[in-house]
């Protein structure tokens, strides 16, 4: 598989050492205007580093744009004339519809729209993929792509703010949760590294536990719970400062943000 991805910045250099790690192509163009997050990637195999965009997706069947919204738009105007029937496009860009995607290379060229988070590094993301009419005969090629880099669900358009929200944004909003607990911690008398050692160690036992067992958050809330012990007490506590109320404002928020950037 020959892959392309233009623009290589968090999330794009992101999605490039997931695929490095698994060496999944048989070619790897990163394109970028600035190369210097990816210098790293110059001694890989198969691996071409380079600021000629239309080079990039002249040479690639897959091309994933991984440009923030405002840049998109010139990006793919200045590149439509070289992607053909035969390119599989993929746009992790927040808010960039479909519609507009089609209205600048075409509705008869295979569009995915990808929404991913930076745990694709790590192989370990949550992926939401969305194709136009075209690309659904590529949407198990991308979920082959990018379920190598974690899980996939495939959703239709309409859903991809909100999951933009709960995966890609959950990475902000679960690391804040992680760093409180370990400013808990330190408030209990751990030094900051064992704070964090204890907290992330934690958090990732309780998404595993779910993962596993798929059971519901309060089947393992009711096993830790004991009555009138120190569980219930924090957990409580937590409620009446609406610790449920903030995260889902919080989300709610951010959802807003989302359609307002689509919109504006
Ligand atoms: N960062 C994240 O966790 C996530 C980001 N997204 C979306 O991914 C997109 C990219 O986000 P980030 O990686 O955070 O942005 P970023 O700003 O880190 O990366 C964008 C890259 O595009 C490059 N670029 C700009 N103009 C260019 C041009 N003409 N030719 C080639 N490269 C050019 C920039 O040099 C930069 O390296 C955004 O649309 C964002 O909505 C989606 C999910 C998660
Ligand atoms: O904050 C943002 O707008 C982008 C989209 C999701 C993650 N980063």
């Amino acid at each position: 598989m020959k892959i392309a991805i233009i623009g290589t910045g968090n999330l794009g250099s992101s999605i490039a050492k997931g695929l490095i790690k698994n060496k999944s192509f048989t070619s790897l163009y990163l394109s970028d205007k600035n190369t210097a997050a990816v210098q790293a990637f110059y001694k890989e195999d198969y691996v071409t580093i380079t600021s000629d965009n239309a080079e990039a997706v002249k040479k690639s069947d897959v091309v994933i744009f991984a440009l923030q919204p405002r840049h998109i738009e010139a990006v793919m105007e200045s590149v439509a004339k070289c992607i053909k029937k035969h390119h599989v496009i993929m746009s992790v860009a927040a808010g960039f519809e479909i519609s507009k995607i089609e209205s600048l290379i075409g509705a008869d060229k295979n569009i995915i729209r990808v929404m991913p988070n930076t745990a694709i590094s790590i192989g370990k993301s949550m992926t939401c993929l969305a194709a136009n009419d075209k690309g659904e005969e590529k949407i198990e090629l991308a979920k082959k792509i990018f379920n190598q880099l974690g899980a996939t669900m495939v959703i239709p358009e309409e859903q991809i703010q909100a999951a933009t929200v709960i995966c890609a944004s959950g990475i902000a909003f679960w690391m804040r949760l992680i760093r409180a607990t370990t400013q808990g911690a330190i408030q209990l008398g751990f030094e900051a590294e064992e704070a964090h050692e204890l907290a992330v160690q934690t958090c990732f036992g309780s998404a595993s536990l779910l993962l596993e067992s798929g059971k519901h958050p309060e089947q393992e809330i009711d096993r830790v719970t004991t009555p009138s012990g120190c569980t219930i007490e924090g957990l409580n506590a937590m409620e009446h400062q609406g610790l449920s109320s903030a995260l889902i404002q919080g989300i709610v928020a951010s959802f807003e943000k989302i359609n307002h950037l689509k919109n504006s």
